[in-house]
């Protein structure tokens, strides 16, 4: 009997969001630079006589627990390409709010896949479990990755990114789901991308959200047509001290606050929690990497 396991499945973050093209199956393409929070839902998983699982948090009640959530969703999709079945009891730790652009539905079955393999110990290639991920959805093969990326192509085309430094956030959403496809469905014609300077080596904090501020999420326009509380969620971030940029995340309507030190972006988390009680909002950090 396999020993129970713990996967993480971090919060995504889009620091920027460029749509290049949009293709004829209606899907865009996209130039985003990505990172993962310290922040994020968990899985326990263990082995057991079925596939079974419970969904527990403070927003269980806001996703599927039967079949439709994506956990589950992500084991038939390995079950059915290996064509056998991976009995597994998991536990699922809903902490991050549901389609709130920071990817947690699909860093849960990210964390899934990863989670199944080592339970089974699955002989899968790192290439046949990105290309499960991506039918599952196109933000699974980076947060199979989890690690900071450049994103392109629908979300298949990854690079790692280098000499990225640790990044404190503040993470704040004002408990309004957005869905994706709505906020894709009112996008303009995309723009043509443009040419991604390099990020400056040694880059600083202040450095970063220099570099940053070049850059935008080409989601917030028509994320804010349907959601106008994204509007004030950046206004506030902004207001906070020590904030260096402020943006939405993926398509809303999680903002993200990027702060010059991790206790000025707890002393603002705390500030923020007071203001406006009816948020959900978090101190965070994202991994950099060297
Ligand atoms: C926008 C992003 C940016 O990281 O993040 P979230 O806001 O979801 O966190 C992702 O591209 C979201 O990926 P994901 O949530 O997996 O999308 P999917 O389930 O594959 O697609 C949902 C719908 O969004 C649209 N869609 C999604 C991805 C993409 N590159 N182009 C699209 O046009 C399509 O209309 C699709 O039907
Ligand atoms: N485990 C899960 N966690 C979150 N959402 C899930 C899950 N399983 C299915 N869903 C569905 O997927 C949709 C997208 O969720 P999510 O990945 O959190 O949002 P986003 O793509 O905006 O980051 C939600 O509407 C939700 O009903």
């Amino acid at each position: 009997m396999a020993e129970p396991l713990c996967e993480r499945a971090p919060a995504k973050i889009n620091l920027d969001l460029l749509v290049t093209a949009r293709r004829p199956d209606g899907y865009h393409e996209l130039d985003s630079l990505v990172v993962f929070a310290e922040a994020g839902d968990a899985l326990r998983l263990e082995e057991g006589p079925g596939l079974r699982l419970v969904v527990e948090g403070p927003f269980a009640a806001d996703v599927p627990a039967g079949g439709d959530n994506l956990v589950l969703r992500a084991a038939r999709t390995l079950e059915r390409h290996l064509g056998r079945d991976l009995p597994a009891s998991a536990i699922l730790s809903k902490r991050l709010p549901a389609a709130s652009g920071i990817g947690g539905g699909s860093s849960d079955a990210a964390a899934m896949l990863r989670g199944l393999a080592r339970l089974h110990r699955l002989d899968v290639p790192a290439s046949g479990l990105a290309a499960l991920a991506l039918e599952l959805g196109a933000d699974v093969p980076v947060c199979l990755a989890a690690r900071p990326m450049r994103m392109r192509g629908i979300g298949e085309r990854l690079e790692p990114l280098s000499g990225l430094p640790d990044l404190p956030l503040v993470l704040a959403n004002p408990r309004r789901p957005v869905p994706t496809k709505a906020v894709f469905a009112r996008m303009g014609a995309p723009g043509r991308g443009r040419p991604r300077p390099a990020l400056p080596a040694g880059a600083t904090l202040p450095d970063l959200a220099a570099w940053l501020a070049a850059s935008v999420n080409d989601l917030e326009a028509p994320a804010l047509a349907i959601e106008p509380a994204i509007g004030e969620v950046l206004v506030a971030l902004r207001r906070l001290e020590g904030c260096l940029l402020a943006r939405m995340s993926g398509s809303g309507a999680t903002c993200f606050g990027l702060f010059s030190d991790k206790n000025a972006a707890e002393a603002a988390a705390r500030a923020l929690a007071a203001a406006r009680p009816d948020w959900w909002s978090i101190a965070t950090t994202a991994r950099g990497c060297p």
